[in-house]
């Protein structure tokens, strides 16, 4: 079966093997091969303009706020007091957009390894790549593992925005990038990762929840709707180095005229509690096996 057929898009990989979700396509905007990954921008009938990285949808203009919002305010409204923030991948912008808006934010730093994600985002998503015109922003082009390694207590947030488990973002899914995570936290850091989802990838989060347990003493599993994305959700795997963290109780509230003013249209304080409340399947199947009578979703 080819991704491109007769008008629509499916998106095929071994992630979800025996399902496929389509999009009716009214224009291939651009396509083209990165020293990376293959980068394919689509017209898309219902969901506006369309991102995807080697078959797999990054982001549409319709929903894509639901992830971007949800993968940066969680970590950020965790956080007493979040100044300096580095964002690893992301390289639509629109991560680096949501960041921005966070009050007490003064720095972002952001590391992407592939320039032609930023340049296609720029040219065909000005919508996301807004997040790229921050004068918070400072903009590394090059590998999130290696960064990692050469930077040391220095972030109070640090977002991975990444592709799927396979190609160019694979190492982001393992202890040791967890590891260099924790190393270039100050105290009390916080981080956040894309975190797949519940229905599929029960063993590849249940790994991570257990090592990330090993790493930090605070580890919570959220998750967001967005129609796109394999099963219309994706999971948010966050950890903090502080023992007191509540993952599920914002420290910052917002009003909902400031959520107004900020353009955050599925981000709120109940939607945040509410994100880390799974079925009891997932519940059980992706906290680790640690066998402490904890029930609730941030393990301690
Ligand atoms: N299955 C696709 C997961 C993609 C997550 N990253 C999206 C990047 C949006 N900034």
């Amino acid at each position: 079966m080819d991704a491109l057929k007769q008008g629509w898009f499916s998106e095929l990989s071994v992630l979800w093997s025996g399902q496929s979700f389509s999009l009716q396509v009214e224009q291939v905007l651009h396509q083209e091969k990165s020293k990376y990954q293959d980068i394919l921008v689509l017209q898309t009938k219902s969901y506006g303009t369309v991102l995807v990285l080697d078959g797999v949808i990054q982001c549409t203009e319709k929903d894509e706020f639901s992830y971007q919002e949800m993968i940066s305010f969680l970590p950020l409204a965790s956080h007493p007091n979040p100044k300096k923030v580095l964002i690893i991948g992301g390289g639509d912008g629109g991560v680096a957009r949501e960041v921005a808006k966070y009050p007490t934010v003064e720095s972002i730093t952001q590391c992407e390894i592939d320039d032609r994600v930023i340049e296609v985002s720029k040219k065909y998503l000005p919508f996301m790549a807004s997040g790229f015109d921050s004068p918070k922003l400072t903009l590394h082009v090059g590998d999130g593992f290696e960064f990692m390694g050469k930077h040391q207590n220095e972030f109070d947030v640090i977002i991975t925005d990444s592709s799927d488990p396979v190609g160019p973002a694979e190492s982001l899914f393992q202890e040791n990038y967890y590891h260099l995570l924790s190393s270039a936290l100050r105290p009390g850091g916080i981080v956040c990762s894309q975190g797949e989802n519940m229905w599929y990838h029960e063993s590849l989060i249940s790994g991570m929840m257990k090592f990330c347990k090993r790493i930090f003493p605070s580890v919570g599993y959220a998750y967001t709707s967005i129609p796109t994305y394999p099963g219309g959700q994706i999971g948010l795997l966050l950890c903090s180095k502080d023992p007191t963290t509540k993952f599920e109780t914002p420290l910052r509230q917002f009003s909902d005229q400031e959520l107004d003013e900020m353009n955050l249209r599925y981000y709120s304080s109940e939607m945040h509690t509410a994100a880390f409340i799974l079925p009891r399947f997932a519940q059980k199947a992706i906290r680790p096996r640690l066998d402490n009578g904890t029930t609730n979703e941030t393990i301690k």
